[in-house]
């Protein structure tokens, strides 16, 4: 209850933190979104291997962006579920053209 109103108060009054984690097969576009709303700017990228993390600012909420790698042939995908601990939300890319 008392998280619940900390959470209004923040909502209302101050900066509220969201933390969200963004997973998908490898070249769905994760880390060129992450980077897109972070600094506006289509950047070229490598595979991830890992993740990269990056804070996020919008009106007066602040995100703190997760971007996990999704390669199948690291064996990354396993390793998801490591992320979802204590999120708000979270995000599944997926490449409309790709067709496999
Ligand atoms: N045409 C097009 N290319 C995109 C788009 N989004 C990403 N790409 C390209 O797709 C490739 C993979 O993008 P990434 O953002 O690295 O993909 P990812 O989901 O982070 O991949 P992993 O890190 O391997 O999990 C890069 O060459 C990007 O430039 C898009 O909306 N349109
Ligand atoms: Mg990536």
């Amino acid at each position: 209850m008392g998280q619940a109103f900390r959470k209004l108060f923040d909502t209302l009054f101050g900066n509220t933190e969201i933390r969200v984690v963004m997973v998908g097969l490898d070249n769905a576009g994760k880390t060129t979104i992450l980077y897109k709303l972070q600094i506006g700017k289509v950047v070229s990228t490598i595979p991830t291997v890992g993740f990269n993390v990056e804070k996020v600012g919008y009106k007066n909420v602040d995100f703190t962006v997760w971007d996990v790698g999704g390669q199948g042939r690291h064996n990354l995908r396993p390793l998801w579920k490591n992320y979802f601990t204590s999120i708000d939300g979270l995000i599944y890319v997926v490449d409309c053209h790709d067709r496999e």
